[in-house]
């Protein structure tokens, strides 16, 4: 993973001719300029691990899996938001983790907890760093130094048990490397989100994450069946059946606990056969209200598509849900609309022919496969461009939320003010977009992606703009995130996401399995 940009540089994509004409017209952006700044131009801050400290670090994992040096630390220095990559394009000193550690058992994981709660020592999990919340920033608090606790040793899969369908997979397997060690023994795990190359099973389980086949496999919390979880007060081995009635599930309170209530090891997973099959069908829309109202129709009725995406008028516009061909004019007008089915040949078949009989009786036009392959094709390429957008001189960013099918139009419209006019007050014009990717039968999520010209100081100017936007969200009824998760950047709206005694209570589980505190402080909890 690149340390100032998005995952291989081999798959950078420059931006085309329709972006750069869009850009300059529509925002006013220059895109010759080149806001990147090269590695040599980097300060970072000096680590202030002492050296009683290192050595009793290394004392526990072997000196060689402990680093103070900035080429470690600069990689571990934060996630991957817009803000993040706007840091380290920044001049100035670039905040980093004091040392990177990287155990290889739970024992040394729990000696690492007792060493940094003895000597004041704040403790931040990295899976694979791609949290856009400010998950993973180096946050010191009271402490006089900040690890990087690296689960990336925790790399295989533990066991399979094809009879129940239930794999058990290390936290610091990534989604390609899971996927690849199931498949080679014929199943699947189905988990595909769009940082699905980087990202790893204990961030998706400490986050809530949310996959583009949630439709047909369902988000990763409604995936685990049970975990291992190291706190500072000791571990927790959860989940003993496949439901269970035994008093509050403590699962759910570790899943999302973003690594403040312990660190996650292992995590057993309901997985699938690997599909024999999958089959495509694009449409169109006359307007983003008939389209939702169509997947709405679908997720009640219950006809089972594997994915099930709607674009609104100004992403289908800009062709954004096939980004390859982002500028290209071959999708015109109305709201585009993917579906994939997965599965045997039979039981595609059938889901297929009834999703269609609801979409086409809810005024859905059929565009045939390619749009639907084009965007299986293009599905991880958008984070790539953001990157090229940044350099460019552009303002890139997306926020999610969720709500009931019968608010989300107030809310879609709500964000949707609160962006434009937030950044039309920068001076600039924006292009807010959004599409609807995970559906419930009671609600979807809104994603928005929002395109601006840079103006000023551009964090400040992003932090104004996504303020006013989670504001609107908050007011509106929508929840803060639907699966990007709280962190740094959502803390702030947590006590109205959950009140003020919900916060007391994640407090005293915090206080129970981490009464030092030093477990990613001042993240999830206000
Ligand atoms: C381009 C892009 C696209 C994205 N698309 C999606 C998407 O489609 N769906 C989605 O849900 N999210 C998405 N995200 C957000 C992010 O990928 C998820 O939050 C992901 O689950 C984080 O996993 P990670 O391994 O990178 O965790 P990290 O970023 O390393 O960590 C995230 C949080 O989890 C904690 N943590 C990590 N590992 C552990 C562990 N083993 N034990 C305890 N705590 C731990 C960290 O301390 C941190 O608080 C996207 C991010 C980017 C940059």
């Amino acid at each position: 993973m690149k340390w100032d940009a998005w995952g291989d540089p081999a798959a950078a994509k420059p931006l085309s001719d329709g972006i750069r004409s869009l850009l300059e017209q529509a925002l006013g952006v220059d895109p010759d300029q080149n806001h990147s700044l090269d590695p040599s131009e980097v300060a970072v801050r000096p680590s202030a691990l002492t050296e009683p400290h290192r050595t009793g670090l290394a004392t526990i994992v072997g000196k060689e899996q402990v680093s103070t040096d900035d080429g470690d630390r600069l990689p571990r220095a934060g996630g991957k938001s817009t803000l993040d990559l706007l840091r380290r394009r920044s001049r100035g000193e670039q905040d980093a983790p004091d040392a990177v550690v990287i155990p290889g058992t739970e024992d040394e994981i729990a000696a690492i907890l007792e060493f940094a709660a003895q000597e004041g020592l704040a403790v931040v999990p990295f899976g694979g760093g791609t949290s856009v919340v400010g998950g993973v920033d180096p946050v010191r608090g009271h402490f006089s130094a900040s690890i990087s606790l690296d689960l990336r040793r925790f790399d295989t899969l533990v066991s399979l048990d094809e009879v129940s369908g239930e794999a058990v997979l290390g936290a610091g397997v990534t989604g390609p490397r899971a996927e690849e060690l199931l498949r080679a023994q014929g199943f699947s795990l189905g988990h595909f989100p769009q940082s699905f190359q980087y990202a790893t099973i204990g961030g998706f389980a400490a986050t809530r994450s949310s996959g583009q086949d949630s439709a047909g496999y369902g988000r990763f919390d409604e995936m685990i069946r049970g975990m291992r979880v190291v706190t500072p007060a000791g571990v927790l081995d959860l989940g003993k059946a496949p439901a269970s009635a035994a008093g509050p599930d403590l699962v759910e309170l570790f899943a999302g606990s973003e690594g403040t209530f312990g660190v996650i090891t292992r995590v057993r997973l309901r997985v699938h056969a690997e599909p024999a099959v999958t089959r495509y069908e694009g449409w169109s829309f006359p307007d983003f209200a008939t389209g939702a109202a169509a997947l709405r129709a679908v997720e009640q009725t219950g006809t089972g598509p594997t994915v099930i995406r709607l674009s609104d008028e100004a992403e289908t516009g800009i062709n954004l849900a096939t980004t390859d061909k982002i500028g290209a004019d071959q999708i015109t007008g109305g709201c585009l609309a993917v579906t994939l089915f997965e599965g045997s040949d039979e039981h595609t078949r059938s889901r297929h022919e009834e999703t269609r009989a609801v979409l086409l009786a809810h005024g859905a036009t059929s565009l045939g496969e390619e749009p639907a392959k084009l965007w299986e094709q293009g599905r991880f390429g958008a984070p790539y461009l953001r990157d090229s957008l940044l350099t460019a001189g552009a303002l890139c960013e997306t926020l999610e939320t969720a709500t009931t099918w019968s608010n989300l139009g107030t809310l879609k419209a709500a964000v949707t003010e609160a962006l434009t006019s937030a950044l039309g007050e920068s001076g600039t014009p924006a292009l807010v977009m959004c599409h609807i990717s995970h559906v419930y039968p009671t609600g979807a999520s809104l994603y928005f992606t929002v395109v601006a010209g840079q103006r000023g100081d551009v964090i400040e100017q992003w932090r104004a703009a996504k303020q006013r936007a989670s504001d609107a969200i908050v007011a509106h009824g929508g929840t803060i995130t639907h699966h990007h998760a709280v962190g740094t950047d959502h803390r702030p709206w947590m006590d109205s996401e959950v009140g003020e005694l919900g916060t007391a209570i994640l407090r005293a589980v915090k206080n129970t399995v981490d009464p030092a505190g030093i477990l990613n402080p001042g993240k999830l909890i206000p």
